[in-house]
């Protein structure tokens, strides 16, 4: 970057947080709310990140008053911010920036009401107009909400107007069209900043960085070089209460259609000519379009893997399966496990596996992705007996943050033997693990418009199609459901997806094998 661009950067950052906007959460009596937007808000609020001129309305139809809500929003800070609560004024300046309106998002009236509070705020905290509506509500409320929102005057004022949007979006691709359309009556597609909370993470936007930015990685990036990819995004807890939703979902609608496919287009694009958020979605939309579609149930049968967790144990304490959970139907099918292999049809990726795995109830938590490199020629070594092992790229998205290769050495003696060198940096035993969580970058770029890290339309139509020729061989039970024990990496049937090709799942979360050194800022955790 110029030092020109470094400054421009600067004024973005400060334009953000000067320009001041209202903030309006839709839906904010519920767990998003409280979980992740209030404590996000706070971090952004604590780095003055949100700057002087902002304020945030409350939106659900329960009762509660202005105090009411503060002290819920106290609570939310307390149990789920990687700040603490200030205390005493430092608080109340804080909290009197957020109000409650009861209101149902139904009501027009109540909309207009809504847009006669929201220009007394404006003018109390100098708000030029700018208004960010972020619908933390269920999707099939978006379209009526963007409705009142125009038919209540909402969209009068003279700033800008964004709306934020939570997944899912749709269940499949035409229920996705549907609902699009019916925002787009409203809401011009710049406007809309559709949530992928994985975009939000530090690594996976640290993809382009370790891509982009290192002379011995982008030339060998490529089917020549790279023989396989594997992403793993595993989950040690299980549905739990979420079971009318996720029963519903599944792991292919729940993770793949959306984090998965999104990290395996940041890890597959070609280099934008830019860094405007337009020229890298093109990209990505172009990788999701080059993804061999899975064209008929033998396709399905032979590329992926659906599983669905059993009882099981885990640290020696017994689990439930699946269909024992208290929200879940005792004879579902619901995958809980997805593996596929894919290809991405291009020139760079000809015949290159990308290897996608994610499931509840696995062993650990964890979201890694590797990229396997193809072996150097053997010669000497292969004379010598010796098992050479793949160079790797590890990089550590979840929980853990960093990145590490492995390389092969040679062990120290007078043999020509081989020693496997992990070589790791850390990100997290470094600036430990209070980093901006996912859902304050998102807001932040959303109140700046950088429209960089969010999903735009035609991706997520190219996601939809590749995954609904899944859920329909699915349905007509054209593959079989493989249950597999809580606690372990899924059915077997999801090494064999690998072993077929000569590879196998790399260990993930540091969990190496004995004869490899680390050599790492700390110790893998
Ligand atoms: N929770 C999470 O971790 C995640 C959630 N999401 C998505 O975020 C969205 C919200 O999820 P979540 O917070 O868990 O859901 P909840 O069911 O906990 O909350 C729903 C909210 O919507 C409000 N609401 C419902 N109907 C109306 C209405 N007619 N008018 C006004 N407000 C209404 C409810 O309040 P009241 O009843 O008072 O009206 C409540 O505040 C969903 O799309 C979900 O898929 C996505 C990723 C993670
Ligand atoms: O979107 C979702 O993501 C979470 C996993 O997110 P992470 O940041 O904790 O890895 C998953 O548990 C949930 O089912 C899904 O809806």
């Amino acid at each position: 970057m110029t030092k020109d661009e470094d400054l421009q950067m600067d004024k973005t950052l400060d334009t953000a947080a000067a320009e001041g906007a209202v903030y309006f959460i839709f839906g904010a009596t519920g767990d998003l709310a409280r979980r992740k937007l209030f404590p996000a808000l706070y971090s952004l609020y604590r780095e003055g990140k949100l700057g002087d001129r902002f304020a945030i309305v409350g939106l659900a139809r329960r009762p509660r008053t202005d105090e009411q809500f503060r002290d819920d929003v106290h609570e939310s800070i307390r149990e789920f911010c990687r700040y603490k609560p200030a205390e005493g004024g430092e608080w109340a300046a804080f909290a009197e920036r957020f109000s409650y309106h009861p209101l149902d998002i139904s009501n027009v009236d109540g909309m207009r009401q809504l847009s006669e509070t929201t220009q007394e705020l404006e003018r109390r905290y100098e708000i030029p107009g700018n208004r960010l509506f972020y619908l933390a509500l269920a999707p099939d409320l978006f379209g009526t909400v963007s409705r009142t929102l125009r038919d209540g005057g909402m969209l009068n004022s003279p700033g800008w107007h964004r709306l934020v949007i939570e997944k899912p979006f749709g269940y499949d691709y035409p229920s996705a069209e549907r609902l699009n359309e019916e925002i787009r009556q409203v809401f011009r597609e710049e406007e809309v900043f559709r949530i992928d909370h994985y975009l939000g993470k530090e690594m996976v936007q640290n993809i382009e960085m370790i891509r982009f930015a290192n002379a011995f990685f982008e030339p060998l990036w490529n089917a020549g070089h790279i023989a396989n990819v594997q992403i793993t995004l595993a989950e040690t807890v299980g549905v739990e209460e979420r079971g009318a939703y996720y029963n519903k979902s599944g792991a292919l609608r729940d993770m793949v259609q959306n984090h998965m496919l999104q990290m395996l287009t940041m890890i597959a694009m070609e280099p934008p000519s830019r860094l405007d958020p337009e020229d890298i979605r093109d990209e990505k939309v172009k990788v999701l379009r080059s993804i061999r579609t899975f064209s008929s149930p033998e396709e399905v049968r032979a590329r992926v893997i659906r599983g669905q967790y059993a009882e099981g144990s885990s640290k020696g304490k017994p689990l439930p399966g699946y269909r024992q959970e208290e929200s879940v139907p005792a004879d579902s099918a619901t995958e809980t496990f997805f593996a596929a292999r894919m290809f991405v049809d291009n020139f760079r990726w000809a015949g290159v596996p990308f290897y996608v795995r994610t499931g509840k109830r696995l062993p650990v938590k964890s979201t890694e992705i590797v990229v396997e490199f193809k072996n150097a020629p053997r010669n000497v070594l292969f004379a010598r007996k010796q098992e050479l092992q793949p160079n790797l790229l590890v990089i550590r998205v979840n929980p853990m943050e960093g990145i590490y290769i492995k390389i092969n050495a040679k062990r120290p003696g007078n043999e020509m033997t081989i020693q496997p060198v992990v070589m790791e940096y850390c990100q997290s035993c470094l600036v430990g693990i209070n980093t901006p969580e996912a859902y304050e970058r998102l807001i932040f770029d959303a109140g700046r418009g950088d429209s960089t890290y969010f999903t735009r339309w035609d991706e997520l139509a190219a996601a939809w199609q590749l995954v609904d020729p899944i859920a329909a061989a699915w349905r007509n039970n054209e593959s079989e459901l493989h249950f597999y024990p809580a606690g372990t990496w899924g059915p077997e049937q999801a090494d064999a997806l690998l072993r077929e090709d000569g590879f196998r799942w790399w260990p993930v979360n540091g969990e190496e094998e004995d004869n490899v050194v680390w050599v790492t800022n700390s110790k893998p955790q």
